[in-house]
Formats: structure tokens, C-alpha cells, sequence
């Protein structure tokens, strides 16, 4: 009902329209048999004086003609109706798959991130590719369906004429078998649910499969424990449960198959004994039983996979209520111009499985336009849960987050977000610049990138696309960046992107393009374990089990104790001064660390970027 209600939903006319011909093309198949029936029997003078003068037709003789007329038209309808009603309910079905489709993808786009984290990847894919097939393949036999109740329908009325007591025989021995028939299935579609929930744990093993082919391939026993322990382990039960499952339906349908012939049985040999049932009769019954054979059968050899569809409306169903939208304002406050991000006693919680889940803060924060922060902290202190706070992906659990004179909330997250670019430790690299309308400009952009960022001899930028995307860990690295710069975002987060670049575009990175958004007066945040570099920030959080073990911050001009100005300084806040973290003569030590010979080119463009950028 469910799947109807869906279709009905999507072009009432459409499917109206198609169940009125499956109908009618349903009760004229019903009708077929009476009409034979009507030509063969005995004593029926409406046609005999034409039946006597047989008609010629393109060389052929026809007795009976204005039967066989309307036998040929009636044939053609079904045809006709039985078509339409198919082809139109197969493209309703193709819709109603693209909407649920969409419906997903519009789901997913809007849910909270910490909900698609929990939810996981393998089971979002799953629903899309294998359950929305299921869905449709179940609704396309819809036409089918009622062609055949509807027939079977007809000529049950047209025992009820033939015969009462032999249409109440045969009713009540349809209805026991279609509760016999009850039982296997409901055992039978238990198995369903339990293979398409074990389909998500496979679903999960093949991406485990795909993605660490190369760890596996590398150790013959992890290979063989990771295959029978996990992949076929699910592969396995995916498998029994199927053919259990099918192994019911089939059995439970090849019973539903053979109840007519039990029913003509039963009636040819034991209820005849008890009842009066003429000669003429008797054939008509048994032709007509006969004849709802094929249907009963079509019938009850359809709800297996609607069983299985059935089964896959639920999942979707269930991903639908499980995959929250975020609770955010349809009319968003446009975003003020601000020069601070401030937290304020934010803290964020982790649910967990088992145990207290992970916390983060609460703490207090600043992030300034202008100004390079570094996030650092051993692993696992929370350094990607604050990142994800600050880029608005997480909403804090308590306390709040203000953008200059802008509090967070749901009126303005979807404003605010629009100034944040960040590059996660997963980012995803897409084949195009998204989002950009001057294509002239842009391409002229993209290729001065390319070419600062020393990607122009392995990646063109064409048709408003990257030529490849097949590239070294740190080449990719560096097309996200491109892809960041050119958004032009106020607040800019890097997660460990210097991570794989080489010693000395690592350098480039921290020496000259973190400067570089510096002075276009962004708010730069990067997540770090290079302590080599630390002296280009003004301010180094440290996390420490998701608490803010120290916040440094660095003062430009500081007079020393003699009373002289000196260079940077980094001194605590909230905390005991400390010493310098690092002290660096940035220009001494980009001469030292880039060999001019390979980086004089990309020095230059940079360089050229940051005045493009003053200007
Ligand atoms: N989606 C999540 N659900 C539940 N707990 C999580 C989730 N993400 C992280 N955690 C928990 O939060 C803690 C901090 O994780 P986080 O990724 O923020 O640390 P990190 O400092 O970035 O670590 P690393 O340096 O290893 O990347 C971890 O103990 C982790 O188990």
C-alpha cells in the first residue's frame, strides 16, 4: 500500500488511468471464456442464422462471425489496454525510483553531519542502489497484478452465475488456500528482512574489500582471515537467508500454482457427489477454472518480489526517519561582516556505542581575521571535533559560538557557512569548479593556480573541467587548495594538509600561501603536527583530551626585558607565560629551505597572487 500510495502520489492521472485499462483489460479477459463458452453451447439460437452462412474474410472462412468479430476486438483491447496500462505504470515507476532517488540525495544534503557519521556510508549506497531497483521492479508488476485479480474477480462472478454452490466451494477453497499460503510466506519473508539486513554488513566488507586491497594483498593470512571472517562471513549469511527465503516463496508458490487443479479435482470427483451439477455446467466450471490458473498462479508468483519490495520500502522507509533534517532556518539572516569567531564556553559531545562517548570543552576561543591559528594536540584529543565546530559542521551541545556580533544559531548556520572553505584529512576532490559563473575570469584564475601551485604540466583546465584527477596523494592535496583558494572564503581550515606534501612545498605552504591568505585578511586555521613551522602562527591552541591544554598567542612587536623592541614573541593567555614556542625569521629561512632552481617559479606566482590580492 505504501508503494501504491507513492505512485498514486506522484501522477494521480497517470495512475488512474493505467489501473482503469488494467481493469477493463482485466474483466475483458474474464470475458473471453463466457464468450466461448456462449459459441460451443448447446441450444443458443442468437447467432444461427448467421452462423449458417459463413463469412469470407481474405480467402479464409469464417463461421460465426459476429463472435469471432467480437472475440477479435475483444483480443485486440486486451492487447491495447493491457499495454498502456504497463507502459504507463513502468514510467510512472521510473519516476517514482528518480524521486525517491532525489528525495535521498535532497535527505542526505540537508541531514546533520554527526547523523550521515552514524548512519555510515555503506547503508546510504544501499538503500540508493539496491532498494530503490527492488522498489520499482515490485511496482512495475503492478498492471500484471490487477490484470489478474481483475480477471480472476470476473470469473468468479461468472461461476457465481454458473453455479452458486460451486462458486461458494470454490471461494472457500481459495480462501484456505491463500491462508495456507500465508504461512510459508510469512516464514519466508523473515529471511528477506534478515539477507537485505545482512546485505548492509556486505555492502561494508566489499568497500573494506576495494578500498584495502592493498593491506591485504600484502599479508596472506590477514587476506584469508579478512575473507572468511568477515566477507563471507556476511556473504554467507546473505545467501542462506536467500535461499531459505526463496525456498519457501517458491515452494509456498508452486502449492499456489497447483490449487486449482486441486479445486477442479475436488469438484469433478467428490462435490458432484453431493451436488447437482449439469453436464454443460461441469465443462463451464472446469473451463473456467482452468482458466484462473494462469492468474492465480502470476498472482501468487508476483508476491514473492513483492514480498522483497516490500521489505525494501521499509529500509528505505526507516533510512528516511533515521536521517534527520538539520534544524535550520528556511529564511536565513543574511551574514554580518565580522572580524572574530568567538566560542564561547562551547563543548560538543560524541555519543558512543558503549561507554561516556568523548567531550569536547567546554572552552573558550578566538579566531581572528588576519591571523594563522594552529590546532595541536596528540591523537585523539579532539582536534577534528573542534575543527568540525568551528567549520559549522557540528553544533556545539552547549554553550555558543559568535561570528563577530552573529550568534549561531538556526536563523544564521546556513549564512555563516557560506564563509567557511576547508580542506578535511577526507576532503573529496570534485572534477570541476562548482558554483562560478564568470567562465572567463574563472579560467583564467584556475590557470593561474595551476600554474602557482606547479600543476600545470600534469592538469589543464578545459571545458569548464580538470583534464585528470589521477594524481599523487600531494598533488591532490594541492587541487583541493585551488579548489578552496578560489571560493574566496573569510575563514579558511586545514586539516593536516601539508601532511604529504614534499619537505619543500611543505614549506611553500606554511612560508607562503598561509601568509598569503593572511594578508588577503583571512581567519586561517590549521590542524598541525608540524612544529617546525609553528612560528607562522599568531595564536597555537593545544588540545589535550578535548580540554584546551594552553592557548598561545603571539604579540607582533614586544618590548624585551632590556626595554628594546624585539621580533615575535609567543606568550600564554589563561595560563603561565611560557617560553617561546618558536622563533623564526620567516625571510632567512624560506631562502634556506627552497631551492631557488625549482621554486623560484612558484615563489614568483605567489607572490604575484598576493599582490593580485591587494589590488
Ligand atoms: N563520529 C564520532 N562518533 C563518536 N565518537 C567520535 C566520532 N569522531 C570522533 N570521536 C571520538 O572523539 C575523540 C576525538 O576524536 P578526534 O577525531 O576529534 O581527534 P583528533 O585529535 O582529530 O585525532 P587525530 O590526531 O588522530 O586525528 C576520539 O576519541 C574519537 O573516538
Amino acid at each position: 500500500m505504501k508503494l501504491f500510495s507513492q505512485f498514486s502520489a506522484r501522477a494521480p492521472n497517470r495512475v488512474f488511468v493505467s489501473i482503469l485499462l488494467g481493469g477493463l483489460s482485466g474483466i475483458c479477459y474474464s470475458l473471453l471464456i463466457p464468450l466461448v463458452l456462449s459459441v460451443i453451447k448447446d441450444g443458443d439460437r442468437r447467432f444461427d442464422e448467421v452462423a449458417a452462412a459463413p463469412t469470407h474474410l481474405f480467402g479464409l472462412e469464417i463461421a460465426n462471425a459476429p463472435f469471432a468479430a467480437v472475440f477479435a476486438l475483444v483480443c485486440v483491447f486486451i492487447l491495447v489496454a493491457r499495454t498502456l496500462s504497463q507502459i504507463m505504470l513502468t514510467r510512472v515507476a521510473i519516476d517514482v525510483a528518480s524521486d525517491l532517488r532525489t528525495r535521498m540525495y535532497a535527505r542526505i544534503a540537508n541531514a546533520p553531519l554527526p547523523a550521515l557519521e552514524r548512519i555510515g556510508a555503506a547503508r546510504m549506497i544501499a538503500a540508493l542502489t539496491t532498494d530503490v531497483p527492488r522498489i520499482v521492479l515490485g511496482a512495475r508488476m503492478m498492471p500484471d497484478l490487477l490484470i489478474n485479480i481483475v480477471t480472476l474477480i470476473g470469473m468468479l462472478g461468472f461461476l457465481l452465475v454458473l453455479n452458486s454452490d460451486v462458486f461458494v466451494f470454490v471461494l472457500g477453497c481459495i480462501a484456505f488456500g491463500v491462508a495456507s499460503y500465508q504461512i510459508p510466506m510469512l516464514f519466508g519473508r523473515r529471511h528477506f528482512i534478515r539477507a537485505r539486513h545482512g546485505f548492509d554488513g556486505l555492502q561494508e566488507s566489499i568497500q573494506g574489500l576495494i578500498h584495502g586491497i592493498k593491506e591485504l594483498k600484502l599479508n596472506d593470512s590477514k587476506r584469508q582471515a579478512f575473507f572468511d571472517d568477515v566477507l563471507m562471513a556476511h556473504e554467507h549469511q546473505v545467501r542462506s537467508s536467500e535461499k531459505a527465503g526463496h525456498t519457501l516463496v517458491r515452494a509456498a508458490s508452486n502449492y499456489g500454482d497447483l490449487l486449482s487443479f486441486f479445486v477442479i479435482g475436488s469438484i469433478l470427483f467428490i462435490f458432484v457427489n453431493y451436488h447437482l451439477v449439469s453436464t454443460p455446467e461441469l465443462i463451464g466450471v472446469i473451463m473456467a477454472l482452468l482458466y484462473i490458473t494462469g492468474p492465480v498462479a502470476m498472482i501468487l508468483n508476483y508476491i514473492p518480489q513483492l514480498t522483497v519490495s516490500r521489505v525494501s520500502v521499509q529500509r528505505v522507509a526507516k533510512l528516511f526517519e533515521e536521517i534527520p533534517a538539520e534544524s535550520i532556518d528556511t529564511v536565513q539572516e543574511p551574514a554580518a561582516q565580522w572580524d572574530c569567531v568567538r566560542f564561547e564556553q562551547v563543548s560538543y559531545h560524541h555519543q558512543a556505542a558503549e561507554g561516556a562517548g568523548f567531550q569536547v570543552g567546554p572552552l573558550d576561543l578566538q579566531i581572528r581575521k588576519g591571523q594563522i591559528t594552529f590546532i595541536v594536540g596528540g591523537n585523539g584529543s579532539g582536534k577534528s571535533t573542534l575543527s568540525k565546530l568551528i567549520t559549522l559542521h557540528y553544533r556545539p551541545t552547549g554553550g555558543n559560538i559568535h561570528f563577530g556580533e552573529q550568534t549561531l544559531s538556526d536563523a544564521t548556520i546556513g549564512s555563516l557557512r557560506q564563509s567557511i572553505g576547508a580542506i578535511y584529512s577526507d576532503y573529496y576532490l570534485f572534477d570541476r569548479v562548482l558554483g562560478s559563473e564568470e567562465r572567463e575570469r574563472l579560467t583564467e584564475l584556475v590557470e593561474h593556480y595551476l600554474k602557482a601551485l606547479q600543476l600545470d604540466h600534469k592538469v589543464k583546465y578545459r571545458d569548464g573541467k580538470f583534464s585528470t584527477l589521477s594524481l599523487s596523494d600531494g598533488q591532490r592535496r594541492r587541487m583541493a587548495l585551488l579548489a578552496a583558494i578560489l571560493d574566496d572564503k573569510d575563514l579558511y581550515l586545514f586539516d593536516e594538509w601539508a601532511a604529504d606534501q614534499d619537505p619543500t612545498f611543505k614549506a611553500v605552504f606554511y612560508y607562503e600561501i598561509l601568509p598569503a591568505l593572511k594578508r588577503r585578511n583571512k581567519a586561517i586555521v590549521a590542524i598541525s603536527h608540524d612544529d617546525r613551522y609553528f612560528d607562522v602562527a599568531d595564536q597555537v591552541v593545544t588540545l589535550e583530551d578535548g580540554k584546551l591544554a594552553s592557548v598561545t598567542v603571539r604579540e607582533s612587536e614586544y618590548v624585551n626585558e632590556s626595554g628594546a623592541t624585539g621580533g615575535p614573541k609567543f606568550v600564554m593567555r589563561g595560563g603561565q607565560d611560557r617560553d617561546v614556542v618558536a622563533t623564526h625569521d620567516a625571510t632567512t629561512d624560506i631562502e634556506d629551505s627552497i631551492p631557488h632552481s625549482t621554486e623560484a617559479l612558484v615563489r614568483n606566482e605567489l607572490a604575484q597572487l598576493a599582490s593580485n590580492d591587494g589590488a
